[in-house]
């Protein structure tokens, strides 16, 4: 879609992130994933800045073969004093076989004079040369106009000179910058009204987040007329982060009625987000707009009821656009309508069984005021639903009796748990250790009936949380735990209370085998 340009710059900008560190395997499979969600341009680095930028593209023309996507390479406007044609980086970004070079120039008088210490004039050779070169070896161009809208309120003539500079060298999109991440929609828009009134070039935009408006200041830079948008997956970037492209393009495309991916891609948007977040290791914000798990989750109980009769009274819009789903979290906050969506969502029709929503929904508030909480914990919430749907919770295993005995010596720790268990008719006693009294305890419960029951043995436990819950009593303040346990195929989450660590765990790990049996004989 070449009149409106969706550019991710996740791969160059996303990587400046404070604790995001790619391999060129990441990159490479970041850029895959961009692809598919259909973004017209991949910025992949800055080739000739470090070695592993410069073997990106090199292994991108190799490897990739992007059906919707094509390749931008990052850099700067040649150096002060030396021709384009002898300046290394400016030599990197032509041969990196990326189709466009995108250089940042400086475009605040400011920034000339003390960053890069030379003079107003020489900098606007510097885009000239630079430019001119790149598109004289058959490159497209994109500027970066870094600093614009600063630049633009301490010296209007200068940032629009730099813009004009680069566009009679044959630059195509001038990206007007909010590098410091410090504007406001209202001013971008009257910024981007005048530079397009005064120069006629084709403006893009490039925000960033340090007042939490990258997003609306993409959007009122759209709606004054810019046709080129720069972001990252996940709003990805230095400090705050650049604009969260997905909601940008979202936004465009649901709000504003525009086309700017290709038909039906917006869909990929929430498996994008969080398979592009699985490379980079950065846990996904839940809160997250449009992508997020929360972003159409529901938990207070008139919000269920309603959602009952029709869900768009409580939605901006259907999930499916963009890939999502909704979902009803259980809590104390739950009513009748929200335990019934829940049988719902877990596939039990609960809609002629009034007694049994009433039953559930009191054994939750009464639960969840002894310190239990079912939101993550939609496992021990299903085991509790079966015992009230079907007369009798899933059970596989009684427990006789379980022990822990924690040993500190001269030389590190050791912990024993001997578990006492009726599986399949037969009495195991089985001892188990472990690095902890929750692993040993695993450990031998697992082990106890893994004869009866083999599945355990596909059995892991993948995540462990303990809260302190404090009912207003210090003395009597209770455990919570959560566990997470998988069979390598999906996972799911229980929860225990106690009144110390190790029977709230244990709780939570019974409930965890049982439920993952359970779930294995359906
Ligand atoms: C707003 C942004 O986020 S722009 C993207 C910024 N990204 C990065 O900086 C990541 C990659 N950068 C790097 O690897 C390095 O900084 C390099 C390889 C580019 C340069 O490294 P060095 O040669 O050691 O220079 P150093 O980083 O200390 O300083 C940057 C130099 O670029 C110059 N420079 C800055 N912006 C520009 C520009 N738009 N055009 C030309 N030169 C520029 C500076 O004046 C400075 O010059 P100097 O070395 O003569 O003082
Ligand atoms: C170019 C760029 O990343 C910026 O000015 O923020």
């Amino acid at each position: 879609m070449d009149n409106f340009h969706v550019y991710d710059t996740t791969l160059r900008d996303g990587a400046q992130q404070e604790g995001l560190n790619l391999t060129v395997a990441d990159k490479l499979a970041i850029a895959r994933h961009l692809d598919g969600l259909g973004v017209g341009f991949i910025e992949g680095g800055w080739p000739g800045a470090n070695p592993k930028d410069t073997e990106f593209f090199r292994r991108a023309q190799q490897e990739l073969q992007l059906q919707h996507a094509q390749l931008a390479a990052f850099g700067a406007t040649r150096r002060a004093g030396v021709k384009a044609a002898d300046d290394p980086l400016v030599a990197a970004l032509r041969d990196s076989g990326a189709g466009v070079v995108t250089l940042v120039a400086k475009s605040h008088d400011r920034h000339v004079e003390l960053a890069l210490r030379t003079t107003l004039e020489e900098n606007l050779a510097m885009v000239r040369d630079t430019v001119s070169h790149l598109r004289a070896e058959g490159q497209r161009v994109f500027l970066d106009a870094e600093h614009f809208f600063d630049g633009y309120r301490d010296n209007r003539a200068y940032a629009l000179e730099v813009l004009s500079t680069a566009f009679e060298a044959g630059a195509e999109i001038a990206a007007l910058c909010d590098t410091n991440g410090g504007m406001l929609p209202g001013w971008i828009q009257d910024v981007v009204n005048d530079v397009i009134e005064s120069t006629g070039v084709r403006v893009g935009i490039h925000c960033h987040n340090d007042t939490g408006c990258a997003v609306a200041n993409t959007l009122a830079a759209v709606d004054a007329g810019a046709t080129h948008v720069q972001g990252t997956i996940n709003g990805y970037g230095e400090r705050t982060g650049n604009a969260d492209l997905i909601a940008v393009v979202a936004n465009l495309e649901l709000k504003l009625g525009r086309d700017v991916l290709p038909a039906g891609l917006l869909r990929e948007a929430t498996r994008t987000a969080h398979a592009i977040a699985e490379v980079t290791n950065v846990p996904p914000a839940s809160r997250q707009p449009y992508v997020g798990s929360s972003a159409f989750a529901h938990k207070a109980g008139l919000h269920a009821s309603a959602i009952k009769v029709d869900p768009m009274l409580y939605q901006h819009m259907d999930p499916i656009e963009v890939g999502n789903d909704m979902r009803l979290l259980v809590s104390d906050m739950a009513g009748k309508a929200s335990i019934e969506l829940k049988g719902r969502e877990l596939g039990y029709d609960l809609a002629e069984h009034p007694q049994t929503v009433a039953r559930v929904t009191a054994k939750v508030k009464e639960m969840e005021a002894r310190g239990y909480t079912f939101e993550a914990a939609d496992a021990s919430f299903e085991l509790m639903l079966l015992e009230e749907v079907e007369g009798t919770r899933p059970s596989f295993f009684t427990v006789e009796s379980w022990r822990v005995i924690s040993e500190s010596r001269a030389v590190g720790e050791e912990t024993e748990a001997t578990v006492k268990v009726h599986a399949g008719g037969q009495r195991y006693v089985v001892t188990g250790e472990g690095n902890g009294p929750v692993n040993a305890l695993d450990s031998a419960l697992r082990r106890a009936i893994a004869r009866a029951f083999p599945a355990v043995a596909e059995f892991e436990l993948t995540d462990y949380k303990v809260r302190l819950y404090d009912d207003g009593h210090g003395t009597d303040a209770k455990t919570r735990v959560l566990i997470e346990t998988t069979d390598g195929d999906t996972s799911w989450v229980t929860v225990g209370v106690g009144e110390n660590v190790i029977q709230a765990s244990f709780e939570a790990l019974v409930d965890g085998l049982t439920f993952g049996l359970w779930r294995h004989q359906k």
